[in-house]
């Protein structure tokens, strides 16, 4: 029988917290990182690549099933994601991208898709990942999971900052209307919606910084003797 990791998943909505949380847990235990929504996001961007609309399940589907993508990790640590030779790092961190993702992951062949490549992270010594599903579907079996949720306000305010340091344009307005929407599609679709599994442990990171945050699932993973 082939070994099986120790995964930790961290499910939840947009701007929960959870890629920086993801992050910052991989690095210190030094494990292995999945960003599950960067799959769904990847999709969305070759669709436009090959002029594939986003309600053509079987060619969708191809697209999931055969993504030409690599993700280089440079000096400063940062992730560079090239897909089919171009560096689409930027554009991936789009709303507008986010959208287009929230859509194609609402088809269960796209899903379906997708589904080996994100187990096939699982390596040596453990696999930290975030997304919408990891802890009903992608990993049932995880050592431990978090539901990560933040009041919806409070995401779109911090998605606002986010993306105004990174340079993008931004209303806080239009923000609540596309969070809002997405949340309602990505808990509403019949499959793998957008909920906490029934033995994830739920964080309200409202009211938390992000050190807190990462203290309560360090705590929760040294309780599972996931380290000392
Ligand atoms: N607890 C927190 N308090 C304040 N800001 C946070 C907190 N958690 C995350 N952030 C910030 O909110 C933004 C969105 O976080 P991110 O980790 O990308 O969320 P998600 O992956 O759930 O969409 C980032 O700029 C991040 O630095
Ligand atoms: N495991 C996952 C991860 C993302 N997704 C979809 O992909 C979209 C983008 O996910 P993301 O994690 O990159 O988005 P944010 O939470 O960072 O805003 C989500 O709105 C979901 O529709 C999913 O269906 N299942």
């Amino acid at each position: 029988m082939s070994p099986t990791y120790p995964v930790i998943t961290i499910d939840g909505p947009s701007g929960a917290g959870k890629g920086t949380v993801c992050m910052l847990l991989a690095r210190q235990l030094n494990w292995h990182l999945l960003d599950s929504g960067a799959l769904y996001r990847l999709v969305a961007l070759a669709a436009e690549h090959h002029h594939v609309k986003l309600d053509n399940e079987e060619a969708l589907a191809v697209l999931a099933q055969h993504l030409d993508v690599q993700f280089l990790v440079g000096a400063d640590e940062l992730v560079q994601v090239v897909l089919e030779g171009e560096d689409v790092s930027r554009q991936l961190r789009t709303e507008t991208c986010a959208q287009a993702a929230s859509k194609v992951a609402a088809l269960p062949e796209v899903r379906q898709a997708l589904l080996a490549r994100q187990r096939a992270f699982r390596d040596a010594p453990g696999l930290v990942c975030d997304g919408r599903d990891m802890g009903t579907v992608v990993f049932p079996d995880a050592s431990l999971k978090i539901f990560l949720t933040a009041s919806a306000q409070e995401r779109a305010h911090r998605r606002l900052r986010q993306l105004q340091e990174k340079g993008f344009n931004a209303s806080l307005d239009t923000l609540i209307q596309e969070i809002s929407a997405r949340d309602a599609r990505d808990s509403e679709r019949s499959l793998a919606p957008l909920k906490a599994a029934v033995d994830a442990v739920c964080i309200d990171t409202t009211a938390l910084t992000i050190p807190e945050v990462l203290t309560r699932i360090l705590a929760e993973a040294r309780s599972r003797k996931l380290l000392d």
